[in-house]
């Protein structure tokens, strides 16, 4: 099936395209009336990611508002270590939660590793399903955690401030915290691997809590096993490379490290300036990022003015795929996303005028 719109994949690959392609973290949400009524028809969050026809509904609501460049897979990234047993629940309002902690070598010992195809087998039909539906309007990206961002929740049994009981197993245990990440990124290869032979056309690592670990704690609890998945990853399918992008949020100062683990791309919090990571690795990796969400609480004209400073922060040329530099929060008016996605249709050419004139 033809794609219709490779701007994203073009840009992964630092290749011109006519205008800076563009998508949003958690675009698919509540921010969304039309997601929060699917939602509430499905029950919880866990049985609309379970119910097919919904979350290939969900993911397509945002590209039936917005000209966005890519779809990103309804899901979540705690369904592995669901898959392993702990059993994921939300409570409303506060986050999600797991009936069962890991905090001792012993429970590391008793996790079974998923088999993706069969234990998470609703994800693949999702991505097959969506696949079907985009009918090649825009490209698909499928998504895992890192393994020290599903271990945080893991040990913690949900979200955390202060990260006390991951950190006191990562100082006081760390053969046993190895064991763990160990096993989490043998799934998470699995995981990828399926979502790329069901039809996720790129895949991005979401590394959402790297950024609170120490530079030498970052390298050898996070990184490297980031960087043992890229090495597992299938990176041509159907004939087309299979891009993967890493998003360690905070990551900013490891961008030479982030980069030379074999990814294609590099996801930026706003914390960084796009001129500084490109002048620092944009000779090796495309960039994603980076407008803080909050821009998107401020007027349409604000909301421009900060998409114009991003585009000249990196720049004329190829490489460049716009997003948020985290999640939208749900308390975005949608007309926010109109006026980000106008800005950036009305201001992004003139930065790729060389194809203009090819
Ligand atoms: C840390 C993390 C999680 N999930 C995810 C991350 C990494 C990215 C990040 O840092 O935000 C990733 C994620 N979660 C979700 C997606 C879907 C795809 C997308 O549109 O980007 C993706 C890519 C749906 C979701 N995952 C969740 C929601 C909201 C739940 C709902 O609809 O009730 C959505 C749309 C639930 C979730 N899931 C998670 C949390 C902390 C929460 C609660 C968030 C909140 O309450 O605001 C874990």
């Amino acid at each position: 099936m033809e794609l219709k719109n490779d701007r994203f994949l073009r840009a992964l690959a630092r290749q011109p395209v006519d205008r800076t392609p563009v998508w949003m973290m958690r675009q698919a949400g509540r921010y969304l009336p039309e997601y929060r009524e699917v939602r509430g028809q499905a029950g919880d969050f866990m049985s609309l990611c379970r119910d097919t026809d919904r979350a290939c509904e969900v993911t397509l609501q945002p590209l039936e508002r917005y000209a966005l460049d890519a779809a990103i897979l309804f899901s979540d990234i705690l369904t592995i270590p669901d898959a392993m047993g702990l059993g994921l629940y939300f409570e409303t309002g506060e986050g999600p939660k797991f009936r069962k902690t890991v905090r001792t070598e012993a429970d590391v010992v008793a996790l079974k590793e998923p088999e993706a195809e069969r234990d998470l087998d609703y994800v693949m039909r999702a991505v097959s399903t969506i696949r079907r539906e985009l009918n090649g309007r825009v490209p698909l990206i499928g998504f895992s955690g890192s393994p020290w961002t599903l271990a945080t929740y893991m040990v913690e049994g949900g979200s955390s401030k202060d990260f006390r009981h991951v950190k006191s197993m990562l100082y006081g245990a760390p053969d046993t915290m190895h064991q763990l990440l160990d096993k989490l990124a043998h799934s998470v290869t699995d995981y990828l691997n399926a979502q790329i032979r069901a039809g996720a056309q790129a895949v991005q690592i979401f590394d959402t809590w790297g950024g609170t670990l120490s530079t030498p704690a970052y390298r050898e609890f996070s990184l490297s096993y980031m960087e043992q998945i890229v090495a597992g990853l299938i990176r041509e399918h159907d004939g087309r490379r299979v891009p993967v992008i890493l998003f360690t949020k905070n990551g900013g100062q490891w961008l030479e490290d982030i980069a030379e683990t074999g990814a294609d791309a590099v996801g930026l919090d706003w914390t960084t300036e796009m001129s500084n990571a490109r002048a620092r690795v944009g000779h090796k990796v495309a960039l994603q990022g980076n407008l803080d969400p909050n821009v998107l609480f401020a007027s349409p004209a604000a909301i421009r003015a900060e998409v114009g400073r991003i585009l000249d922060s990196y720049g004329e040329g190829p490489g460049h795929i716009f997003n948020l530099g985290h999640g939208i929060s749900q308390f975005t008016d949608p007309r926010s996303v109109d006026a980000f996605v106008d800005a950036l249709h009305e201001l992004s050419p003139a930065y790729h005028s060389q194809i203009a004139t090819a």
